[in-house]
């Protein structure tokens, strides 16, 4: 069962109850029209009208909370759906001479149904207006929270730290946590030869690409310029530094071009992966700040 049927379910009952009864009370007070008396052009257009109207409440109901607006805009359908209803039954039914009922039964919940849906829609507006308001100071929170990065969509050092403490005492070192480092080998040079921008856009792309290689539950952050850092709960050693090499894999073969000319740039990181111990945040962090140089010293080396 669809979900915005279990909760609107008392409102469509009650829609489908009243349409009932509609139908019923024209079958009691009329009779059929024989075949050759119906306008199929009127069966379609307010027989089509009616549908249209029913599959915009059941949109709206499933896209929609419960609350005062929803059931201005439903109750407004709803009516709409009941005239044009009404419309249509009686291309099929004809009722005697004298009963003018119909017109009424036609008229009012058309009339009604209009003016709630237009209230409905003014409160809907408004509902709008409030939640991009909210989205706007959200955003600037974000900016100007001293715990989030102004380039990337990731948080800093003073969270991960504040995360790694959390996160240790949660597991109370019932299962490992490890971290990972990656640092960009050579990212200055790319500075110097594209500009600040383009770094910019080359460390913007690989926080992307990194986040879509970890899994839900891990954490990245960015420790400082070209350094990410990934917050592993539930990790030991030796599956940390197998992310870490698949880390460096997907940024060796990602294809990042230069958002000027297009030039294809090969991107390479070092990798570092430690396992929490009985240690402090900041202590843990050192530690992997250690890694990381001895990580480094070979390719120190070799240049
Ligand atoms: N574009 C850009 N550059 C940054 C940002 N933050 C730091 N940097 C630069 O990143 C560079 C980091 O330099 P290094 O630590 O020497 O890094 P590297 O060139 O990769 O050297 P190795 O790590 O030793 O391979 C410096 O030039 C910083 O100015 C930033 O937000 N945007």
């Amino acid at each position: 069962m669809p979900s915005f049927l279990r909760l609107h379910t008392a409102k469509l009952l009650a829609l489908l109850l009243v349409a009932n009864s509609l139908l019923l009370l024209y079958l009691g007070a009329g009779e059929w029209k024989p075949t050759e008396q119906w306008s199929w052009a009127d069966i379609a257009g307010e027989g089509g009208a009616a549908v249209l109207v029913f599959v915009w409440l059941c949109l709206i109901l499933n896209s929609r909370p419960a609350g005062r607006i929803t059931t201005l805009l439903s109750l407004g359908l709803g009516l709409m759906f009941v005239a044009w209803w009404v419309d249509a039954l009686d291309e099929f039914i004809q009722l005697p001479e004298g009963i003018n009922w119909d017109h009424w039964l036609e008229s009012l919940p058309m009339a009604s149904g209009l003016l709630l849906l237009t209230y409905g829609l003014f409160h809907w507006h408004h509902e709008q207006l409030a939640i991009s308001g909210q989205l706007q100071k959200r955003e600037r929170l974000l900016r100007e929270h001293r715990y989030f990065d102004h380039l990337t969509p990731l948080s800093g050092a003073d969270y991960l730290r504040q995360q790694i403490a959390q996160c240790q005492q949660a597991q109370q070192g019932a299962t490992p946590v490890s971290l990972v480092a990656l640092d960009l080998d050579g990212f200055d040079s790319i500075n110097q030869r594209f500009g600040h921008r383009e770094g910019d856009a080359v460390l913007q792309a690989v926080s992307q690409l990194i986040l879509l290689n970890l899994r839900n539950q891990d954490l990245l952050c960015r420790l400082a310029g070209d350094r990410f850092v990934a917050l592993l709960p539930g990790t030991g050693e030796t599956q940390a530094g197998q992310l870490a090499r698949d880390l460096a894999d997907a940024l060796r073969h990602f294809a990042y071009h230069t958002q000027q000319h297009g030039e294809r740039l090969q991107l390479n990181a070092t990798t570092a992966v430690v396992m929490a111990m009985n240690e402090s945040p900041e202590d843990l962090l050192q530690r992997l700040q250690l890694a990381l140089c001895r990580a480094r010293q070979p390719l120190a080396l070799q240049a």
